[in-house]
């Protein structure tokens, strides 16, 4: 497989020589206008039905940490969806301080980080690995977050990165844990568009669901996402392990798509 990542020749703006969707015309993330968005009123309420004893499995994919559920009970519908979504796995995209590290940005402002709840349409494809490549295959519940008071929930997902500081360290997660607990209390308050994964292969197939309510981790919380060490880590000459920083891609062209708020 091609090497990516988020600096230098590998970087964002050389991802479309080997992932050509990366060029297309419905990529992401994007900045929200808030005066640009459209109120839609027919949009249902969001349904989240997550289970908490799912078992998962944390893995350092090198790119971010990404907490993989296998439970056919966690289910997303309603809202700008036709069908019903099943949780695949979550994951993070954060900065090397607490002034960047979101993806999508409101108004041109950057949050700390963004935390995206990856689901498969389940009524249209067979397979995630089907899903991942098509149109209306994927759903990305988002939310901001920001430095702030501690997140308790978040203290369950992070008391496990000891085990996966190392690029491909593996964990899995048997304690009861609900990824709901991430997302912010206002679930009726979001806006809505089509676009694309975040990093190759960028296929176009991502309906983005983003919270307007930002939630709080601590400073120190927000460190520990810093902790984790980048796969190819080659030992700089200085010797200690680069870290993964950055992890977010710039804002791409919004190419006449309209966003939608569920809210006036
Ligand atoms: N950052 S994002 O848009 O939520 C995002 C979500 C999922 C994937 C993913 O499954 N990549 C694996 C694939 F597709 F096989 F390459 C990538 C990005
Ligand atoms: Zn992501």
């Amino acid at each position: 497989p091609v090497a990516w990542g988020y600096e230098g020749d590998i970087g964002p703006c050389n991802w479309h020589k080997y992932f050509p969707k990366a060029g297309g015309k419905r990529q992401s993330p994007i900045d929200i206008d808030t005066s640009a968005t459209q109120y839609d009123g027919s949009f249902k309420p969001l349904r989240i039905h997550y289970d908490s004893h799912m078992c998962s499995s944390l893995t350092n994919n090198g790119h971010t940490f990404c907490m993989s559920v296998n439970s056919d009970q966690c289910n997303l519908s309603g809202g700008p969806l036709e069908d019903k979504y099943r949780l695949l796995q979550f994951h993070c995209h954060w900065g090397s301080d607490d002034t960047k590290g979101s993806e999508h940005t409101v108004d041109g402002h950057q949050y700390a980080a963004e935390l995206h709840l990856v689901h498969w349409n389940t009524d249209k494809f067979k397979s995630a690995d089907e899903a991942i490549e098509k149109n209306q295959g994927i759903a990305v519940l988002t939310a901001f977050i920001k430095a702030g008071k501690e997140h308790r929930g978040w203290n369950h997902v992070l008391s496990h990165f000891k085990d996966i500081k190392k690029v491909q360290g593996t964990s899995t997660v048997n304690e009861d844990f609900n990824p709901k607990c991430l997302l912010p209390e206002n679930q009726t308050d979001y806006w809505t568009y089509e676009g694309s994964l975040t990093t190759p292969p960028c296929h176009e197939s991502v309906r983005f669901i983003i919270f307007k309510e930002v939630v709080e981790v601590s400073s120190e919380q927000l460190a520990q996402f810093r902790s984790l060490c980048v796969c190819s880590s080659r030992k700089r000459d200085t010797g200690e392990d680069e870290h993964l920083v950055d992890n977010f891609r710039p804002i791409q062209p919004l190419n006449g798509r309209v966003v939608k708020a569920s809210f006036q």
